[in-house]
């Protein structure tokens, strides 16, 4: 294929599956990679969306501008490294000015094989992203300059997109592990509770760090297993309430293996159950809801979801492209929060146990913590039985 050069030198170029070229410098690593393309809001927390790995299969544009301005830390990361596939910011990463910084975003992605573009119309980009729906892209880097354009809208039109597609266990542990709160510690000390730890299972579909703390700072010994643990594996832990993590993909892929479990644990226990996005997908699936891609998502960290029990409203952290279909709720499960953006539903609850589960995020991180107080709810769940 004969190779063509850019605009005002252009290192890296994003192809929308439709033909649509976004030119702009390249930074991270060279090379090509192929995603659903997804934006975000959020004015802070770059490194956190970059490694929440509810991320994996999405390249984020980020629609605030100051993007690499703080660095990167070891501290911040939500999963190991980057998992979103990479990154589309309207300005070039200035120096890092912070001191907690360790590392320049650019190097940052660079050493984790993940490709971003600077110099970007973000606002044109995000408007295509509302009218078509997540698009398929594909986003070459090409330090050189030069670019097979046919083979770049080749590959985004090729790509097949997340429908269909469990991504949880390509994220989730190897291996089931004890959370260990002091090894991860917040930096600034939030509030931890000293009692005893209740023994909660976390099953892990690509768990944030952050969710695995607020539950230990709210009262729990947290185990995480693996995505495709069976009830009988929970079980055998006798612990006193199970967690549904976030984690990436289509959920009724995912709900072939996870549903089953829930199931046979709901059957066979009363104990409390608390889901979180991914989770919570889970939890409405097996309770008989079902679930449905979304136009382009929520991906934010000011989305306002009103409690429809007390009547409050919390400014919440999103991100998610699929959502329960409140229409499907089974007449024991109650809706308990929606979205006052678009209605959708963010929450549900059971009628008469503590099973409970959220859309959004309330561990934040990136975001508001209006919400921790689930983390304190599923606690009283499992001290009030
Ligand atoms: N953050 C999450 O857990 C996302 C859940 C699911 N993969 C979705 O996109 O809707």
């Amino acid at each position: 294929m004969p190779l063509s050069r850019g605009p005002d030198n252009a290192t890296a170029c994003l192809a929308l599956a439709d033909g649509t070229l976004f030119y702009g410098r390249g930074f991270g690593a060279a090379g090509q990679t192929t995603a659903e393309l997804c934006f975000n809001t959020a004015m802070t927390g770059y490194q956190e969306i970059m490694t929440d790995p509810s991320y994996a299969g999405q390249i984020v544009t980020f629609t605030f501008p100051h993007i690499g301005n703080v660095g990167v830390n070891p501290e911040d990361d939500e999963t190991q490294d980057p998992v979103a596939e990479g990154m589309v910011v309207k300005w070039d990463p200035t120096e890092p000015s912070n001191w907690r910084a360790t590392e320049r975003l650019g190097d940052w992605l660079a050493k984790r094989g993940r490709i971003a573009i600077g110099g970007i119309d973000t606002r044109r980009l995000t408007r295509a992203i509302r009218q078509q729906g997540a698009p398929h892209v594909a986003l070459a880097h090409s330090p050189d300059g030069e670019f097979d354009l046919e083979a770049l809208v080749a590959a985004a039109r090729d790509f097949r997109g997340l429908v269909g597609l469990d991504l949880a266990k390509d994220v989730t542990c190897a291996q089931s592990y004890r959370w260990d709160q002091m090894r991860w510690a917040w930096p600034d000390g939030f509030p931890t509770r000293s009692t005893p730890g209740h023994k909660v299972i976390a099953i892990d579909y690509g768990a944030k760090r952050n969710i695995l703390r607020c539950l230990a700072s709210a009262g729990c010994d947290v185990t995480v297993l693996p995505a495709t643990a069976t009830a009988e594996e929970v079980m055998a832990h006798e612990p006193a309430g199970l967690f549904l993590s976030n984690g990436p993909g289509d959920p009724a892929a995912t709900g072939e293996y996870a549903v089953p479990m829930i199931r046979d644990v709901l059957e066979k226990s009363d104990m409390p159950v608390f889901g979180i996005c991914l989770g919570h997908q889970m939890l409405a699936r097996a309770l008989g809801a079902s679930t449905v891609k979304m136009n382009h998502g929520h991906h934010g960290a000011n989305h306002p979801v009103k409690d429809l029990e007390t009547g409050k409203v919390e400014i919440t952290s999103m991100n998610h492209g699929f959502t329960v279909d409140s229409q499907t709720l089974p007449a024991d499960v109650i809706e308990s929060h929606v979205s006052l953006f678009d209605g959708s539903n963010c929450g549900i609850r059971h009628r008469d146990r503590p099973v409970f589960s959220v859309q959004y995020h309330p561990e934040a991180s990136p975001g508001p913590q209006d919400s921790y107080y689930l983390f304190e709810r599923f606690v009283a769940a499992i001290e009030g039985r």
